[in-house]
């Protein structure tokens, strides 16, 4: 009887699932849905938030998706999600279990995520040094802690335990009273040393930070605990691997030599290369870098610009839409839009109108917003503006990490993967313009099977699959 590694991603904007079948290694089912779950802001504190309740029903729904007598030959999960965003709840009471099937979430926050810009340059630099070669920026986990504590000191004494989402999910699927993380996400929250692999605990306590917050630190590709109840058929007892980072499973799923970069656009964007194995980072940030070097498996590193606009401003750009047009009266579906769109730019090759999309800044430059230069009468239609900005975030993205430096890094090849690339052919199109190098699609190159994939080389690796 086969085996199958159920393999689930928690994005931005999406949920996605897939069972891995052991011994081929390839994907038999697959699903995705959109999780719905913005919190509009109404603060104007540019807070952004997801809804947990509704992040934690989607997956429930998107497993209910895969085929029920797989799920029951399941042998392992692995978790990877959205990095730097936090969530908070009370220990062993993070959710309701619900016929010994399912959970749903129970009285924890909101996902506070990586778009999250409540803290201003002022306040990151009134928070001390890391002792870590990662800058801190808006939305990191432990900047965003240190917020809540000098801003609503209150909303924090409701909580005993903190993480991301995906530890989160961890966390209820194994019945653990607290968190744990590994390197990847834990990097990504800020205050974390990567050759120490140890939180800068001193540093924080210095500064009052409530160090109960900080997750246990287990290693990337390590086990987190076994289910603690049937889940969705998957029987109890199922080894749960710790969370890791979406971007780097990513990563892991198509990466297939040294010599390739990989561009990953899903609702941010990242382009990326594997440093050698003797890398080591440097000692101190260096903050106004495009450039950064996060943790991979093991003592490695990848060399990533990652940016914070990605297929993000093409979604924005569609509610735009959206709302222009309901209050003209008229209705339209977003698939139906970005179809139509799609469409319209494709008829359109080029445009003279310039597109800087930048509606986040960028974390080396945070004040450095969008701008729309170069208009004229003649380039407004749908397809000149969908064009230049499809152009835009491309041009974006190899701005900071240049052709030349992929090809001094010896890059011979990038492989686009995400579903931003895989849903947008103008996208595809403008990838192959902005870079020299020849470009590929990953096929199932996504983070949910890269997870699947990890747990099933690690599973090789210890002959637990001959
Ligand atoms: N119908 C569509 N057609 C083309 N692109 C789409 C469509 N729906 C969403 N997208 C793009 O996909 C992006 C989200 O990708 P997804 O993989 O779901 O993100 P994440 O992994 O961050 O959850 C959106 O920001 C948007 O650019
Ligand atoms: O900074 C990095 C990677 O270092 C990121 O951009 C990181 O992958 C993202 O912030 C989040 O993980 C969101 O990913 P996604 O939802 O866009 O797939």
């Amino acid at each position: 009887m086969s085996a199958y590694i159920l393999g689930l991603d928690l994005g931005t904007t999406s949920v996605k699932v897939v069972l891995l079948e052991t011994v081929s290694r390839t994907v038999v089912a697959s699903q995705s849905l959109s999780t719905s779950s913005a919190i509009i802001d109404q603060s104007g504190e540019k807070a952004k938030e997801q809804d947990t309740v509704r992040i934690i029903d989607t997956v429930n729904r998107c497993i209910g998706l895969l085929p029920r007598d797989k799920l029951q030959h399941v042998s392992s999960i692995g978790l990877s999600g959205q990095m730097h965003g936090v969530l908070f709840w009370k220990a062993k009471r993070g959710c309701n279990w619900s016929k010994r099937d399912f959970f749903t979430a129970r009285d924890t926050s909101q996902l506070i995520t990586w778009q999250d810009g409540r803290c201003s340059s002022n306040f990151l630099s009134s928070l001390p040094n890391p002792d870590s070669h990662l800058s801190l920026a808006t939305g990191f986990g432990c900047a965003t802690i240190f917020w809540y504590m000098r801003n609503r000191p209150e909303f924090l004494e409701d909580f005993t335990v903190a993480g991301t989402i995906q530890d989160y999910v961890v966390s209820m699927l194994c019945g653990l009273d607290g968190c744990v993380m590994t390197p990847q996400n834990a990097a990504s929250w800020g205050y974390f040393n990567t050759s120490s692999n140890q939180w800068n605990t001193d540093i924080l306590k210095g500064a009052g930070f409530p160090l109960g917050l900080l997750p246990q630190c287990v290693p990337s590709g390590g086990w987190a605990g076994q289910t603690y109840s049937d889940w969705h058929g998957i029987p109890a007892g199922t080894p749960v691997g710790a969370a890791l980072g979406d971007f780097q499973c990513s990563v892991y799923s198509c990466m297939s030599a040294r010599t390739d970069a990989v561009l990953n656009i899903s609702t941010s964007a990242q382009l990326t290369f594997a440093l050698p194995g003797d890398f080591k980072p440097p000692d101190s940030p260096q903050p106004a870098s495009s450039i950064s070097y996060v943790p991979y498996f093991e003592d490695s590193y990848l060399a990533v610009a990652a940016s914070l606009n990605g297929g993000n401003v093409l979604a924005t750009f569609v509610e735009m839409l959206t709302s222009w047009m309901k209050e003209l009266g008229v209705e339209m579906s977003d698939s139906c839009l970005y179809e139509k769109l799609i469409n319209c730019a494709l008829n359109q090759e080029t445009s003279e109108l310039s597109v800087s999309p930048t509606l986040l800044g960028e974390r080396h430059d945070p004040l450095c917003l969008g701008q729309v230069t170069n208009i004229s009468p003649t380039n407004l239609s749908l397809g000149h503006v969908t064009r230049a900005l499809c152009r835009g975030v491309l041009h974006n993205i190899a701005s900071m990490m240049p052709a030349e430096r992929l090809q001094q890094a010896g890059v011979c090849r990038i492989v686009g993967s995400g579903s931003a690339i895989a849903r947008n052919e103008v996208l595809r199109q403008e990838v192959e313009k902005a870079f020299p190098q020849p470009v590929v699609y990953g096929q199932n190159a996504d983070s949910a099977v890269g997870v699947a994939m990890v747990l099933c080389d690690l599973m090789r690796e210890a002959y637990i699959i001959k």
